[in-house]
């Protein structure tokens, strides 16, 4: 019988998607369909065989990208659909099983997360159309946050804004810093160790995790607040906004959008959010691109020197994401700006530790790992670690 989970990360313009069996051993079909919403959309994923495909789409919203997803399922039926939802603000502090009050409550957080979480609900809509009769379940981003004592997810601003309109720092990549926080519990031996995360993907963001609990995190109240990521700035002033529409006549759109699309690494190189071509255009000599690197390190330090305050004892540092698990570029340069944590990098490991490789990249001392993160597995676990309880 088929025990697979489809996991779909529904973005919008993009979808991801997994078929994870429950057997870790067999393999996973997946895949993402982009471009959606232009003329030009596509599908690219891998088969049962391993073999990988790309389909063109045409002009497919997310309705017709799921259809083809579903054809390329080599007819394998999951028994049930996880969803990664962006925000759940206060209301969900773990998965939830969706019906149309979860639907609702959702709807009702999208505020919070303009860029994720109306797309997210289309796949939502979308899957439970066409499989009506499959559990679904919302997984979400904020959940594994919902632990931070309110020293840290609190913000120093009238208590009004708190009570009546939830204004708080949330927190995200809920689901990667749990996952690579519980693996460097079980593969340093430390039964609920104190552990540094960073997540660095095309958003980036750093945790402390105690016993398996997030103690506090970068980003807040949006996916915006933190450190420098691909497109987006992370922290700046708060009068910075005040100041760009007195003084340039900005409207709030428009320092949104330079905010969370602008910026980050590829505001700050003036060239690319894609680290890759930013490492190659710094060997040839390219200043924005090596000024774009040493802040985006810097600032990655900085955040990690702060949380290190939440922890009681600290164990070690994890990278994970894009970035992390494949920059030892980036790697070395954040350990070397903490060296009074007594981090010490194995220059060798740390250099032959890419592509996917689980590792411990230090030389003694305290604990450096590389972590690929799985946050579909994640997702597709907690799927089904929460239809067996409603079914208990
Ligand atoms: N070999 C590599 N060296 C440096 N950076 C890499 C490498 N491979 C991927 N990346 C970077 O990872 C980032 C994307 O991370 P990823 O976790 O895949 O993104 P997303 O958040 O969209 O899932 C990009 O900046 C990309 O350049
Ligand atoms: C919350 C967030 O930043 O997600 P992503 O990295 O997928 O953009
Ligand atoms: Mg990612």
């Amino acid at each position: 019988m088929e025990t697979s989970v489809l996991v779909i990360n529904c973005g919008s313009s993009s979808i991801k998607y997994a078929l994870v069996p429950k057997d870790p051993d067999r393999p996973r079909l997946s895949g993402l369909a982009e471009r959606l919403g232009s003329s030009d959309a596509r599908l690219k994923g891998t088969d049962s065989q391993g073999e990988s495909f790309e389909q063109p789409l045409g002009a497919a919203d997310h309705a017709v990208a799921l259809e083809a997803i579903l054809a390329r399922l080599d007819g394998r039926l999951p028994v049930a659909v996880g969803h990664r939802i962006v925000h759940g603000g206060e209301h969900f502090t773990r998965a939830a099983l969706i019906d149309d009050d979860v639907v609702a409550a959702i709807e009702h957080t999208a505020a919070l997360a303009p860029l994720h979480n109306p797309a997210n609900l289309e796949g939502v809509k979308a899957t439970r159309r066409l499989f009506p009769d499959l559990p679904q379940v919302a997984v979400f981003d904020t959940a594994f946050h919902q632990s931070l004592p309110p020293r840290a997810y609190r913000y120093a601003l009238p208590e009004a804004l708190y009570r009546d309109h939830a204004i708080r720092r949330y927190g995200f990549h809920g689901t990667s810093h749990a996952y690579v926080s519980r693996r460097a519990d079980a593969l340093s031996g430390l039964e609920g160790g104190g552990w540094l995360t960073a997540h660095l993907g095309n958003g980036c963001s750093t945790c402390a995790v105690w016993h398996g609990r997030s103690l506090d995190t970068s980003m807040g109240l949006t996916p915006l607040e933190g450190v420098v990521m691909g497109t987006r700035s992370g922290d700046v002033d708060p009068g910075l906004h005040a100041h760009l529409s007195r003084q340039l006549g900005w409207t709030i759109e428009r320092i949104d959008e330079v905010l969370n699309r602008g910026s980050g690494l590829l505001g700050l190189s003036g060239l690319t959010n894609d680290m890759r071509e930013l490492e190659v255009a710094e060997s040839e000599g390219h200043a924005g691109a090596a000024l774009a690197i040493e802040v985006f390190c810097y600032r990655i330090a900085k955040s990690l020197a702060a949380l290190s305050c939440a922890l009681p004892r600290l164990d070690g540092l994890v990278f994970t994401g894009g970035i992390g698990e494949n920059s030892a570029m980036v790697r070395e340069r954040v350990s070397a700006l903490l060296p009074h944590f007594g981090l010490q990098l194995n220059h060798t490991v740390n250099a032959e530790t890419i592509r996917g490789r689980e590792g411990r990249i230090d030389a003694g001392g305290r604990q450096l790992w590389v972590i690929p993160t799985d946050e579909e597995g994640q997702i597709a676990t907690e799927t089904r670690q929460r239809l067996e309880e409603t079914a208990a």
